[in-house]
């Protein structure tokens, strides 16, 4: 038996926001800075998709997605299911609390540790089957509804994933099939998250900057106001405005070191509301455990050298968790012919 434990603060039933929750620096702040930047949308019914969804990914890494073939009757089950988890008193979710060393659970996410304040945010995270996660939380069979939900969701958003990744692949010169469907896995990791209407939303956080580890995320969110902001340059974000319909993608480390570091890793975070209860629910998509995840062979050779080693995902996660934002960099090919170039342009 569990009980709740001591630090466990509900942010439901909060009117104000504790110290532990409180940025102090302003970069923090909801005032997202818009700028020339717009996030572009691309409907994969266009006859120029390849071109569209190519550059989208090469120029911020982040991108909407409308006539991707989603059933929106799906969307809304994962919704409801989501929704369902998270009214559940705090005690019946500890069921699920993550252990550290996993990455399935209910609790703060893998990256907290590397920020200095808590986020605004509940998660659960499902990394393989959910059906021990859910039956700890539901121990009277309310975990089949979930579960079922759960795997329809992931076969429907895989099947997006994967055609996508073919269309990126085809942008980047990589037109036979055999050269990437190896990439594809047959399970990613689901992450339900809920951000709660906060009392002093400028001065909170819903999830820090990230990039993610992965090779696309696929995230579909509920409301109109948002809350998901990119990355477009120092101490600069646009805010990702929902559009009806639509679903937010962005290119992870794993694409980026395939694409040998042409397409970017968008790296993003979560503001807050002080009215609006937003839930999101992101596919993380990874490759097959065996598979070895490194610049694609086409895309390095002369006067292109590899720039990451090779590594596994569950590798690269196992760094991810270690290092956070230096984890590119760790895996990053210090290459002769590229030191060769910069002697010869010195000495020029
Ligand atoms: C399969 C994954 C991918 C994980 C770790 C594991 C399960 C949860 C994912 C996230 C979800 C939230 C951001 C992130 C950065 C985090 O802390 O947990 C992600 C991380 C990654 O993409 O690196
Ligand atoms: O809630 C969101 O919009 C983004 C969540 C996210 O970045 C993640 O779960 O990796
Ligand atoms: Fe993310």
């Amino acid at each position: 038996m569990v009980s709740v434990e001591e630090t466990h603060f509900d942010l439901n039933s909060a009117n104000a926001l504790p110290d532990t929750y409180t940025w102090l620096t302003p970069q923090n702040q909801s005032q997202p800075s818009q700028g020339p930047v717009s996030i572009p949308v691309i409907d994969l019914d266009d006859i120029d998709v390849i071109d569209k969804i190519g550059r989208a990914c090469e120029v911020l890494g982040l991108f909407l997605v409308i006539n991707h073939g989603v059933p929106e009757e799906i969307l809304r089950r994962i919704e409801s299911e989501a929704r369902r988890f998270f009214s559940l008193p705090a005690d019946q979710k500890l069921r699920a609390k993550r252990i550290p060393g996993d990455f399935t659970g209910y609790g703060p996410l893998p990256i907290s540790k590397f920020f200095e304040k808590k986020f605004w945010s509940e998660g659960f995270t499902i990394l393989g089957s959910p059906i021990k996660p859910a039956s700890a939380v539901w121990p009277d069979g309310g975990h089949t509804q979930f579960c079922d939900t759960v795997n329809e969701y992931q076969q429907a958003i895989l099947k997006l994933q994967a055609r996508m990744l073919g269309l990126v692949m085809r942008y980047l010169g990589i037109e036979d099939e055999n050269d990437w469907l190896h990439y594809i896995g047959e399970k990613g990791a689901l992450q339900l998250n809920s951000y709660p209407p906060c009392p002093d939303p400028d001065r909170a956080l819903g999830l820090g900057a990230h990039g993610d580890s992965t090779l696309l995320t696929v995230l579909h969110q509920t409301g109109e106001k948002g809350g998901l902001q990119c990355k477009i340059g120092e101490d600069q974000w646009a805010l990702v405005t929902p559009k009806p319909g639509s679903l937010v993608v962005n290119v992870g480390d794993l694409l980026h070191i395939i694409s040998n570091g042409r397409l970017p890793t968008a790296v993003h975070r979560v503001i807050v509301d002080a009215d609006h209860h937003r839930y999101s629910f992101v596919n993380l998509w990874g490759t097959p455990p065996d598979v070895k995840v490194m610049p694609h062979p086409k895309l390095v050779g002369p006067g292109k050298p590899p720039l990451y080693r090779a590594v596994t995902w569950m590798e690269y996660l196992g760094i991810k968790t270690k290092i956070l934002n230096e984890a590119l960099d760790s895996i990053r090919v210090h290459e002769n012919l590229g030191d060769d170039e910069s002697i010869q342009n010195h000495n020029n």
